[in-house]
């Protein structure tokens, strides 16, 4: 079996992971998440969100978390913005990159963001043409790939459009989101089947959250079709507001111990993710979801 040399991974914790945390959680910490992810080689975090503060509480401070940290050369520190007034606060915060994120499904789309697809893609155009101008890059997401919680199975056709034309508007990249965390590895190559058959691997990414614990067999799948990105999040923190349920992303570091298991690099040094990830489950209180950490912590005690 072939399988890619190199991953990039791409972690979300910062955003993904914190965004569903109840509990205010201080900017301190924030900030140490960031620059401990930053200092275990990760090339690309998820840093904030310029969303609206009355939707998502928990990122309202994302400009200060940008504006705070210390920044590692080479790192993209990237923001999530659904609308003009998300991507100019991303910009004068100091965001390198920034995300649109799409559905395939109509029900997430209203209750996420608002609006139906047609419509969030008309506000992401004029996004797009501002990056351009300014040379900022930007990378899309689509939720609900291998399901919604509001309308169940998605067809991979509404998959393959909605990725298509994000694409076609200019986004590098489509990151495919299992918002739910509901693909098994059936499911998963059977839908990159088709979308390979119509982008190519270079232009997509996968998005697993870990809820029925599918995610890093469907992780498999992805690189065995040549996929070469990977988003997870430290400690496998996350959930998703407008989807009732989901869990955390799959944790990065249980994706970078089978990697690195695997021959493939990352860039990564695991003991030092571990390190990241348990300082912001201590911060919080909460148990480390990763079973890798998990283990190393246990043996290192
Ligand atoms: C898109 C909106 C804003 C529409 O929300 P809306 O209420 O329809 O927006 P609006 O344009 O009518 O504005 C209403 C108010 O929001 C403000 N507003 C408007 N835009 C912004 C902004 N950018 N930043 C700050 N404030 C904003 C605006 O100024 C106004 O304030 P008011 O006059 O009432 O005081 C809202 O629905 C929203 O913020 N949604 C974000 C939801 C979200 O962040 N969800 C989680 C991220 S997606 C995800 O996790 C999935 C992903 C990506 O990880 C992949 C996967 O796993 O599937």
């Amino acid at each position: 079996m072939q399988y890619p040399s190199k991953v990039r991974i791409v972690d979300v914790g910062p955003r993904d992971g914190l965004q569903n945390e109840s509990a205010s959680i201080a900017l301190e910490d924030k900030i140490a998440l960031v620059q401990n992810l930053a200092s275990a080689g990760l090339g690309m975090i998820e840093t904030g969100s310029f969303v609206s503060p009355k939707w998502v509480p928990q990122m309202a401070d994302s400009g200060a978390v940008f504006s705070s940290i210390s920044r590692k050369p080479g790192v993209v520190y990237s923001a999530l913005t659904p609308n003009m007034q998300g991507f100019e606060a991303a910009l004068a915060a100091g965001a390198d990159e920034v995300a649109i994120f799409a559905a395939a499904s109509e029900s997430f789309s209203q209750k996420n963001i608002n609006c139906s697809i047609e419509e969030s893609l008309a506000r992401f155009a004029p996004i797009m043409a501002a990056a351009k101008l300014k040379g900022i890059r930007v990378r899309g997401y689509v939720s609900c790939v291998l399901g919604c919680p509001y309308e169940g199975d998605i067809s991979p056709q509404s998959v393959l459009a909605v990725s298509q034309k994000l694409l076609d508007m200019g986004c590098y990249e489509v990151s495919l989101g299992d918002t739910i965390g509901v693909g098994t590895p059936a499911k998963t190559a059977a839908l990159l089947k088709l979308l390979l058959n119509h982008l190519p691997a270079e232009k997509l990414a996968v998005h697993f959250h870990d809820t029925y614990g599918q995610a890093l067999a469907n992780i498999l799948m992805a690189l065995q079709q040549g996929i070469a990105v990977i988003d997870s999040s430290v400690a496998g923190l996350g959930g998703c507001p407008y989807a009732k349920g989901a869990s955390g992303n799959v944790a990065s570091e249980d994706v970078v111990y089978m990697l690195h298991g695997m021959g493939i690099d990352t860039g990564i040094n695991l003991d030092a993710l571990v390190d990241a990830g348990h300082a912001i489950m201590q911060a919080l209180g909460r148990e480390n979801q990763s079973k890798v950490a998990k283990a190393i912590l246990a043996k290192r005690a």
